[in-house]
């Protein structure tokens, strides 16, 4: 029996969940009846820093596992993020962790750095040929292109045109079209296994519609294996991460089933780092125009710091100590991730933050409810760079935790955070960057497993120098 002390809600959980505006009314259900809410007959959604750790982060006994919601992806539940088996992900995370090294991420940081440099002058030249940039499209050109360059050895060349050229359609357009459907159709099944008789009579009434959303899913899956046996087939000495995974995987041959988990592992690691650190990138920009205040700050430290901007770069921009708060703030106000990570709790039961859950029952801690609690954070809703400078009595700052923890937790942070450093302080450095229009980000951008993010429009000028 789920214990005693949490409210049962009949809450249309998937309904908002379609709806796009789910997290704020899970933010909004904590508020009202506390830490941990019971969303559905068999589900608890928690708001704790307590819960992070109870339930991501290694326990001794049974371990909550992640949910069967993870094989609603593609490549059937057999990659790096996908993959619910705790051995199997064991010997994947060992052998993929390589391409992730410190060492690894040093080979790969002038890769990283020549497509920021070309990032900055893309977006330049745009503001110059049209008076304004929307950041959201050329930070999505950017994460896709690292990660395109990295998982299949090509980037997208979105930096590269700027615009949905013929090279850039022909790839992103593509993935992108393939990625948002298959998106789609795990939310839709993941919305249908929560109510399985609602599910059935809908299914009855919308069958050409679901498999035409399959047919995008497999088409991404098609793509994709396409494009890494191109990639397996390349002989060169690039160190991307499929110089290491070809490397290091244990499965040294030509197979069906080869190409099919490294096609998986791309395909995970395309959605897990480039939407995530592109939102990133776009909520800091958006709240430094928003707090001028802040903005002055942190181009001080960074006009401080620097003479020339190649100057900047992994090692140089790592302590810029303000930068780094107001990247760490703007993951607690909008944290990328924004679903609470499903797990099954363990055959036996276990405690989260003080609550008993029986074995089996589907638990998670909401990052946006944790990250804006008010019992977590003061003025939640407001964006505070000095909550992470020195001490802080106030907050728990334990209770966001945009990366998640323990073994699956994100094995790409230091690149997230080496590509944020680094494209922020080079960006801020060239440019004074004023907004075009005016914009609620909050309200603007609805939730569909990933945010669908608002246009980010601005103005470019380069700095003169004094
Ligand atoms: C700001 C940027 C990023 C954020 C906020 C972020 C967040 C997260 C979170 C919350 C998880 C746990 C997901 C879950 O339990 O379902 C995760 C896992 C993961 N992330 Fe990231 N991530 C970021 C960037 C990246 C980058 C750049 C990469 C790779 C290039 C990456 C690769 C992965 C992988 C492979 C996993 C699965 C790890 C495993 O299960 O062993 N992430 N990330």
């Amino acid at each position: 029996m789920l214990s005693h002390k949490i409210k049962i809600l009949a809450y249309p959980y998937s309904r908002d969940f379609l709806s796009g505006r789910q997290p704020w009314r899970m933010l909004a259900l904590h508020e009202k009846y506390g830490p941990a809410v019971r969303v559905s007959p068999n589900e608890v959604s928690f708001a704790s820093a307590q819960s992070w750790h109870d339930i991501y982060a290694p326990r001794k006994g049974g371990e909550f596992l992640k949910s069967n919601w993870y094989e609603n992806g593609s490549f059937g539940g057999h990659a790096i993020v996908s993959v619910r088996d705790p051995v199997e992900h064991a010997q994947m995370r060992k052998y993929l962790s390589r391409a992730f090294s410190e060492a690894s991420l040093r080979d790969q940081e002038d890769m990283i750095t020549d497509l920021i440099a070309k990032y900055i002058d893309g977006v330049g030249k745009t503001a110059k040929a049209e008076g304004v940039v929307n950041l959201t499209d050329w930070h999505n050109f950017l994460t896709f292109d690292i990660i395109g360059l990295l998982a299949f050895g090509k980037s997208f060349g979105g930096v590269e045109s700027g615009r949905l050229g013929p090279t850039y359609s022909a790839r992103l357009s593509l993935f992108s079209q393939a990625f948002v459907g298959s998106i789609a159709h795990a939310n839709v099944m993941d919305t249908l296994k929560r109510f399985p008789w609602l599910g059935a009579v809908y299914l009855a009434f919308n069958q050409g519609w679901l498999k035409g959303i399959a047919r995008v899913a497999d088409r991404h899956m098609s793509y994709t294996k396409k494009v890494i046996e191109d990639r397996i087939s390349e002989k060169t000495d690039r160190k991307d991460f499929m110089h290491y995974l070809l490397r290091d995987h244990p499965q040294d041959d030509d197979s069906e089933s080869f190409h099919m988990q490294m096609s998986g592992h791309a395909a995970d690691l395309v959605v897990a780092g480039s939407e995530t650190t592109a939102t990133t990138l776009s909520v800091v920009v958006h709240y430094l125009l928003e707090k001028p205040a802040i903005f002055k700050t942190v181009t001080e430290e960074i006009h401080g710091s620097f003479e020339k901007e190649e100057d900047i770069n992994a090692t140089t921009a790592a302590p810029l100590k303000y930068l780094h708060a107001v990247c760490l703030e703007a993951l607690r106000i909008f944290p990328p991730l924004p679903i609470g990570p499903p797990r099954d709790a363990p055959p036996e039961g276990a405690v989260v933050d003080g609550v008993s859950i029986p074995g089996g029952t589907l638990v998670s801690t909401n990052p946006c409810a944790a990250s804006m609690f008010s019992k977590n954070f003061h003025n939640p809703s407001e964006f505070i760079p000095e909550r992470w400078l020195g001490e802080n009595k106030d907050d728990i700052l334990e209770a966001t935790q945009p990366f998640s923890l323990g073994k699956r937790g994100c094995i790409g942070r230091n690149m997230a955070w080496l590509e944020l450093h680094i494209t922020l302080a080079r960006l801020i450095f060239r440019y004074e960057i004023e907004r075009e229009g005016q914009l609620d980000w909050i309200e603007a951008t609805p939730m569909l497993l990933f945010w669908q993010k608002p246009n980010l429009m601005v103005r470019v000028k380069e700095r003169i120098r004094k």
